[in-house]
């Protein structure tokens, strides 16, 4: 096995001559796109590779700027990674270090996901409060509580959360658990923690995400005992140690439903696969309340078939199985061209109505009351130069493009970069029209005429497409 020594990702950073992204609207699409393995799930995986005290083997991991900087952090711990094609390989039998990098933490909120698996193997962790999309608060408070039932001693000092087994233990001890709210990290976080620990672990009120139940499944593969995952109560046997496994990643149920909208709002027929369809039963209810229709034709598919016209509906996110917050964005994008008019409670995070201003700077009716978004449907939205605040609003702007008038540059990729593998070659495979230049090469007017989208030549362009992230994990 190769060891990585030099993750380097190439993703585009504000700071660098900024990449945007160019949409030419109203194409229609059509087709097949492949969904990629899932980013919330790979990245909680990633993190419960270090309680394997041999080396773990991971299927169908997404090539993302978030996926390569866990990679890093796994690399600082001591963890040999090595990529096989859309696999990765993580040894973790001789971890080095039990601190994190904070230069690399404070760029993703999965980052903090290596804090229960340290803590169960080292007895120790030193972790910097996690970075991630801006879209609220979100403190570690739950995960911070769990860590301590389990007999941990937790101390948040100059930003760092150091935190080691109580008693000169060597092994944390399993407890009950409540969560004051089904947070899906801090379920994640102390599953991870409880899977080495001595005793049964019960965590009531956990989060029922399929993320979740993708990493017990990943836990029980090495030899976790778990059971109640995809419930509100799951229950943990702590065991001596995990051993190797191999394990595919759960399709991305966000990108799934990205496609979906796309597919919906330019009113087009496309199908995807693979998918689990029920892991989008709130997305898939409500595009059909708003009168669009999703059928299966085989177990893991799903097409998308367009409706001419559609209605508004109104949405309240909330945990699984409830509407997922990651897909309030583009659903809304959707819902500014439906006749009449919608709400969106967002009720998970304080700040995730960023892209709200940028809608309606394309043409969008959308007025904001705290976290309520109400919708008034237009008859068409224009192209206009816009800013990608998060990960999700990103998506939300991208599938506005598709549908608006005219051209739409998208500036802020580096938040896109971080959560959608091979976006514009997915979309430009079911006919979009858009490509990735640098700013100051970019056409500056909105509504450009036919004159200004891309020729195919173009499109191809190797210049426009962002590097592989993890392309340095050889
Ligand atoms: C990497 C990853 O998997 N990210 C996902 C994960 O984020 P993440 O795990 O951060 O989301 P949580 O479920 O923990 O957060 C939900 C709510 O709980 C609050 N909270 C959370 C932890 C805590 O200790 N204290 C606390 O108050 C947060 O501020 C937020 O208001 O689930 C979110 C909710 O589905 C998704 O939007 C994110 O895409
Ligand atoms: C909010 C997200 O990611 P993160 O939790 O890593 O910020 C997301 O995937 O939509």
């Amino acid at each position: 096995m190769t060891s990585a020594l030099s993750l380097s990702h190439s993703h585009s950073s504000p700071e660098e001559d900024s990449p945007v992204l160019q949409i030419w609207g109203k194409t229609p699409l059509k087709g097949h796109v492949t969904i990629s393995g899932a980013k919330n799930s790979a990245l909680v995986l990633l993190a419960g590779s270090l309680l394997c005290s041999g080396s773990c083997r991971l299927r169908n991991v997404p090539s993302l700027v978030d996926v390569s900087l866990i990679c890093e952090i796994l690399v600082a711990l001591g963890v040999k990674v090595a990529r096989q094609g859309d696999a990765l390989v993580l040894d973790a039998s001789d971890l080095t270090s039990s601190k994190a990098p904070y230069e690399l933490v404070s760029q993703l909120r999965a980052s903090f996901f290596v804090t229960g698996p340290l803590l169960a193997r080292l007895g120790v962790a030193r972790v910097p409060l996690p970075g991630g999309c801006s879209i609220g608060d979100r403190p570690v408070d739950l995960h911070v509580k769990g860590l301590q039932a389990l007999g941990a001693d937790v101390q948040i000092e100059h930003g760092m959360v150091n935190a080691y087994i109580r008693g000169g233990r060597k092994r944390l001890t399993g407890a009950r658990i409540y969560l004051d709210f089904p947070s899906v990290g801090a379920t994640e976080n102390i599953m991870m923690a409880a899977t080495l620990a001595e005793g049964e672990t019960l965590i009531e009120n956990a989060a029922q995400e399929p993320e979740v139940v993708d990493l017990a499944n990943f836990c029980r593969a090495m030899g976790a005992r778990i059971r109640g995952d995809g419930t509100n109560r799951i229950v943990i046997d702590g065991v001596p140690a995990l051993h190797e496994a191999d394990y595919m990643v759960v399709p991305d149920r966000i990108e799934a439903g990205t496609f979906l909208i796309a597919g919906a709002i330019t009113r087009s027929e496309i199908m995807l696969s693979p998918v689990v369809p029920d892991h989008l039963t709130a997305v898939i209810a409500k595009l059909k309340e708003s009168g669009i229709s999703v059928v299966s034709d085989a177990p893991n598919q799903l097409r998308v078939i367009p409706a001419s016209s559609y209605r508004g509906t109104d949405i309240e996110t909330l945990p699984f199985p409830g509407f997922p917050t990651d897909m309030q964005a583009p659903f809304m994008s959707l819902l500014t061209v439906a006749e009449g008019n919608s709400m969106i409670s967002e009720t998970l995070f304080e700040n995730r109505l960023q892209h709200v201003a940028e809608l309606n700077r394309m043409g969008a009716d959308i007025k904001l009351k705290g976290n309520i978004a109400v919708v008034r449907g237009v008859p068409k939205l224009s192209g206009a130069p816009v800013l990608a605040t998060d990960l999700r609003a990103s998506a939300a702007l991208v599938v506005a493009g598709l549908a608006a008038e005219g051209m739409t540059t998208i500036q802020g990729l580096h938040h896109l970069d971080r959560g959608y593998e091979h976006l514009e070659d997915k979309l430009r495979g079911l006919g979009a029209k858009l490509q990735r230049v640098h700013e100051s090469t970019a056409l500056s007017a909105p509504g450009n005429s036919e004159e200004t989208v891309p020729s195919p030549l173009a499109e191809c362009a190797s210049e426009n497409t962002p590097s592989d992230p993890l392309s340095a994990l050889i």
